[in-house]
């Protein structure tokens, strides 16, 4: 976010993915919801995916990624991918998920219990391209998902007027992650939650955040 702070984006990246990785063990423990599927978009929000999934395998989570634009020769991504390859993690092809072949795959909701929306934050703009489109279909209310777990911001909805199509996903969770954003005041899902635990004091004041405080230990902290 801001080099004059020191940070890099691998380290807020990886604070963010592990928020999330907490906001899903917190509501969705995996006694009841074992199964996650990731679905990671092109850019950095993908990559909160990407951390997200090595986290919750950690956690004891059957983790899936479906990750169809990867970026190669960009160090960051492909080392989040050996990762999470290395510790067993299976990557799905998008085909595979919203039926590329003879037979339809089953309904989301069968072979997951919760799906992490990771393919778009702050940096979405225009119309949903492919594979994206018929993935965010698959996510859409009328095609009943398993819960979904949003990371910054719904995928689909513009970062300041929110779902502006009205007609988008309707996640059950959202991680914000550092402040929540414009758009998102237009959430009404079950669970909110703020990620990415790293904001300096000097920082909220320059930027008037007024963030709850973390407890303890936590990497997320509920503001709904
Ligand atoms: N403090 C920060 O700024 C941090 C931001 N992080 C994450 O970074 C996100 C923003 O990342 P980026 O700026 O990389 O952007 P995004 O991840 O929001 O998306 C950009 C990517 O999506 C593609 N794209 C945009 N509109 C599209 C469309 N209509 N159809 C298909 N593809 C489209 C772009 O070509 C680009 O590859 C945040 O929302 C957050 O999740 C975290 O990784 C770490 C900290
Ligand atoms: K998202």
């Amino acid at each position: 976010m801001s080099p004059k702070y020191g940070f890099s984006i691998d380290q807020l990246m990886e604070l963010a993915g592990l928020s999330v990785a907490s906001a899903i063990r917190e509501t969705y423990p995996p006694e009841t919801h074992p199964r996650v599927l990731v679905i990671a978009g092109p850019g950095n929000n993908g990559g909160d995916g990407l951390v997200a999934a090595r986290h919750l395998t950690h956690f004891g989570y059957d983790v899936s990624v479906c990750y169809p634009k990867r970026s190669p020769g960009k160090a960051l991504y492909e080392g989040l991918v050996t990762q999470c390859e290395t510790l067993g993690v299976t990557f799905v092809s998008a085909d595979a998920l919203v039926g590329g072949g003879a037979a339809p795959p089953p309904p989301l909701r069968e072979t997951h219990d919760v799906a992490v929306d990771a393919m778009f934050g702050f940096s979405f703009a225009g119309a949903p391209r492919a594979p994206f489109d018929a993935l965010l279909a698959l996510l859409h209310q009328r095609a009943s998902p398993p819960p979904i777990v949003a990371v910054d911001i719904p995928s689909g909805w513009d970062v300041d007027d929110g779902d502006v199509f009205g007609d988008g996903m309707r996640p059950e969770t959202l991680v914000s992650l550092t402040a929540p954003k414009i758009g998102a005041t237009a959430f009404a899902g079950a669970h909110h939650f703020l990620g990415g635990r790293f904001v300096p004091p000097r920082m909220k004041e320059e930027f008037g955040l007024r963030a709850p405080e973390y407890e303890g230990a936590k990497q997320c902290v509920r503001i709904a």
